[in-house]
């Protein structure tokens, strides 16, 4: 094939350009040249740029130790148990007993509790619908950092609403958000009502309370449901046994 070198004249980066074209490589040119150019430039491999919601222009760096070598280190596999119910259901209870019962396994947790969020990182959130959502959305992106590290990460939460926990399931691997529905009754939660919640809800001294006056969507492909039958309720070291057999059967407690 001949050159045709006119066209390329006065063209700099861009006459290479032109001259793949008429090799006939068309599709890679735009980012070959150009990201060949700002990488000597900017001495960064810019190919791979991107804009995130309002961050523009951003590019992952990858490191050398992963998911896979954490995971050698730890004898374990890294992933999101996510607990919810309502208030009252049991979910930091069972999450502690969880969380002791793997100590004991000598496997590494760490547990996201809703309350325990809401005291730092999501002081500025409220229980509207979008300040819940968004709640929800950045405990679920802390736990997907958790289990890439891979720890278990346990994230004890109400999360109400049904679209907001499918869009933290879909942050991770499959298979590695498991979803534990404390399906306990409300009347249950009410008479428990540990902190006086419920009653002040009742008297309309707290507003949108989950249950009461705002919904609670129940799940309904989650992968272990723990019901309460009749009037007794499993303990909640029973309860965290369950979760740990699943974790076994799932290989999640080897690396
Ligand atoms: N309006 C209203 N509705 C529900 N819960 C309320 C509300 N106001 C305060 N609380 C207390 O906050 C805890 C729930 O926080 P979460 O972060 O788990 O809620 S959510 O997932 O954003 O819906 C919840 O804790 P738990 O009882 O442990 O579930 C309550 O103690
Ligand atoms: N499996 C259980 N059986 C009986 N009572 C429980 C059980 N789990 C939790 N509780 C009690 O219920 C109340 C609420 O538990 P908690 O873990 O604070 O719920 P949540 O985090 O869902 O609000 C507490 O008083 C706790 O002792």
């Amino acid at each position: 094939m001949r050159l045709d070198c006119s066209t390329m004249k006065g063209e700099g980066v861009w006459g290479f350009r032109s001259m793949l074209r008429q090799w006939g490589i068309m599709q890679p040119v735009p980012f070959l040249v150009s990201d060949i150019y700002k990488k000597i430039l900017l001495g960064k491999d810019i190919r791979h740029m991107s804009t995130i919601g309002k961050s523009t222009n951003i590019v992952w760096h990858k490191c050398t130790v992963d998911k896979l070598d954490r995971q050698e280190l730890l004898q374990q596999k890294g992933c999101v148990i996510w607990i919810t119910g309502l208030s009252g259901s049991g979910k930091s209870t069972l999450a502690c007993a969880l969380s002791r019962a793997l100590h004991l396994r000598g496997k590494l947790a760490y547990i996201l509790d809703g309350d325990n969020i809401r005291h730092g990182l999501n002081s500025d959130l409220s229980f509207k619908a979008e300040d819940r959502a968004e709640n929800i959305r950045r405990i679920g992106e802390v736990a997907k950092l958790f289990a890439d590290a891979g720890i278990i990460c346990i994230a004890s939460l109400i999360s109400p609403y049904r679209k907001d926990r499918e869009a933290c399931r879909s942050l991770l691997p499959e298979g590695d958000f498991i979803e534990v529905f404390l399906d306990v009754p409300l009347q249950v939660c009410e008479s428990r009502d540990p902190k006086g919640l419920y009653k002040l809800a009742r008297a309309g001294k707290i507003k949108g309370f989950t249950g009461i006056d705002d919904p609670y969507e129940s799940p309904i492909n989650c992968e272990i449901a723990l019901q309460q039958k009749g009037k007794d309720c499993l303990s909640p070291s029973d309860m965290a046994e369950t979760v740990i057999s699943y974790l076994e059967e799932k290989g999640y407690l080897q690396a």
